[in-house]
């Protein structure tokens, strides 16, 4: 694993957002993974700073997020459609009918999740996917004791994330409690990962994820089976290492 750290969360945006252009440098038809959570606010906010400034174009790119809320429709302000639409989407040139989003309010979800795959696999499988960490090692919504083999489907989601998901909600009530992911399995083909952390408050997670015994019980750790992740991470991050 190559782990880069840097001194602040700007810089670890501005070394994601690098790596991003990098790849789309390679070939501008690359297929991005692309997540959600505070983590990758500012990577998106320099994509499009390069974007306005002509440094790079999204539109023969195509992009799969990571998960979704099961129930919140793409114009419900607390879906990922609609924060990706807000933070990114909007702002850019993808076409829309190349920016991939599993649908929370699919009428049967378990034929969302298989369709969530083949397109993944139409496009020829992800390049390059973003990851943020949950506090519990999860990566997408695959909370621990998830199979390290799984695929895109339904999640029942542990009360801890629902707690610290709180805060985009009005109330506890209101945050869904179960949510559609790819699986480990499917975020294990990506060609490259990179992994972004920040904040004291992910140290541990950290640790685990990078020194711990890989294991189900830390969905993350999985990490330390691919062979090409970098983890991007502020010093406060990386500080149990
Ligand atoms: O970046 P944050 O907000 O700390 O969230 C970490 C992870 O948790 C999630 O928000 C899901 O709980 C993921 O989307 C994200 O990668």
């Amino acid at each position: 694993m190559n782990i880069i750290e840097v001194k602040s969360y700007d810089k670890m945006s501005e070394k994601a957002c690098a790596l991003i252009l990098d790849q789309l440098k390679e070939s501008d038809k690359s297929v991005l993974g692309l997540a959600t959570g505070s983590t990758p606010e500012g990577m998106y906010q320099r994509l499009i700073e390069q974007f306005n400034a002509g440094n790079v174009s999204f539109k023969n790119a195509t992009t799969f997020n990571l998960d979704e809320y099961v129930g919140l429709a793409a114009d419900d302000p607390n879906s990922y459609k609609y924060y990706m639409n807000d933070k990114l989407f909007n702002h850019i040139d993808l076409p829309a009918e190349r920016a991939f989003v599993p649908r929370g309010d699919a009428a049967n979800l378990e034929q969302e999740c298989r369709d969530y795959e083949k397109r993944i696999a139409e496009a020829g499988y992800v390049d390059l996917q973003v990851l943020g960490l949950g506090l519990n090692g999860h990566i997408g919504f695959n909370e621990p004791g998830t199979p390290l083999n799984s695929r895109t489907h339904v999640v029942d989601l542990d009360e801890s994330t629902r707690h610290a998901n709180s805060r985009f909600f009005a109330t506890m009530d209101d945050v869904p409690s179960q949510a559609l992911t790819m699986g480990i399995g499917t975020i294990m083909e990506s060609r490259q990962i990179v992994m972004l952390v920040s904040g004291e408050k992910k140290a541990e997670a950290v640790r685990q994820l990078v020194n711990g015994k890989v294991t189900s019980e830390m969905p993350a750790s999985v990490l330390q089976n691919h062979e090409n992740v970098t983890l991007i991470g502020d010093t406060e991050a990386l500080s149990k290492l």
